[in-house]
């Protein structure tokens, strides 16, 4: 059984705009202004890169969690030089936070997306990408996706956290939606409350399609290192609610429930998602 482990870290806020970079720390850890989308493009696979470097010294191996959405096209820089020759890749484990319980070659499948996006593109080992069975119900899908999860951690291709038997990856990447879901982590769905299994499923997913698998706040909040990556003003309610201090008297929101208990967790924005948590005053024109 997984203990959940009690949320302790703060996070580190990146905000990247085309008025350059300021850094201000605050409850929720440091907010950092970019230039542009291009600008948290190179940021986000720097810092990509710089923890593969640092897993692959120290264990041998990197295992990484990926979402969909908007995500892998904000990777693309791990694409390009240098990272596509400097990077590790055959040392690589790549699983996906969730998944839509879909053919992996259709047009809604996370595999497809990352697959299309970058893992085509780099020179990842294919036997060290862990994408569902996709023959399977979404109950089934998510017990196969545990049980292998399980054989990496037993081996330890996957680390286990500290302080619980929960799998401590490397680096878990996530979106958030306008709702302030993260995963296939909605507000107000029970599976939020999940503290047994690693992985769970849902079948009626307000964002299509209804059926998905998903990994649980424990094993979230178990990570070495967490990055929420978001963009565009559509975002700035839920931002404004998941980092601002205001947020106690809107209820809580998934991605404010990301909180590692032993790991980092950094926020790569955009200025238009960042646009209800800062002030034009902190740009770098001033
Ligand atoms: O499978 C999914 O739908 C994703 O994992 C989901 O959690 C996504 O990350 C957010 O919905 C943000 O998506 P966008 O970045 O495309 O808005």
């Amino acid at each position: 059984m997984a203990d959940s482990c009690d949320a302790k870290s703060k996070g580190e806020v990146r905000i990247h705009d085309s008025k350059g970079e300021v850094r201000i720390h605050d409850s929720k850890g440091e907010l950092r202004i970019h230039d542009s989308i291009d600008e948290l493009c190179l940021d986000l696979a720097d810092y990509v890169a710089e923890l593969s470097e640092a897993a692959v010294k120290e264990r041998g191996f990197f295992a990484i969690a990926l979402s969909g959405g908007s995500l892998i096209s904000l990777m693309k820089k791990l694409c390009e030089p240098p990272y596509h020759k400097t990077v590790d890749w055959a040392k690589w484990h790549i699983f996906w936070v969730d998944e839509r319980v879909v053919a992996k070659n259709h047009p809604d499948s996370n595999y497809k997306l990352a697959k299309d996006g970058l893992l085509s593109k780099v020179p990842i080992v294919p036997s060290h990408v862990y994408s569902i069975n996709d023959s399977l119900t979404a109950e089934a899908a998510a017990e196969e996706y545990e049980f292998v999860l399980r054989q990496l951690v037993k081996t330890r291709t996957v680390a286990v956290c500290e302080s619980c038997d929960c799998p401590g990856f490397d680096l878990i990447l996530l979106g958030m939606g306008p709702d302030g879901h993260i995963a296939s982590l909605f507000p107000n769905h029970p599976i939020l409350d999940e503290k047994d299994e690693w992985v769970t499923f849902i079948t009626d997913s307000p964002k299509p399609p209804p059926e998905r698998i998903t990994f649980t706040l424990p094993v979230i909040n178990s990570a070495a290192n967490v990055a929420i990556v978001v963009t565009g003003g559509e975002k700035a309610d839920a931002i404004h609610l998941a980092i601002g201090d205001e947020m106690a008297t809107h209820g809580l929101i998934p991605a404010h429930l990301v909180a590692p208990s032993h790991g980092n967790l950094v926020w790569f924005l955009d200025m238009a998602a960042a646009s209800k948590i800062v002030d034009s005053s902190q740009s770098t024109d001033s």
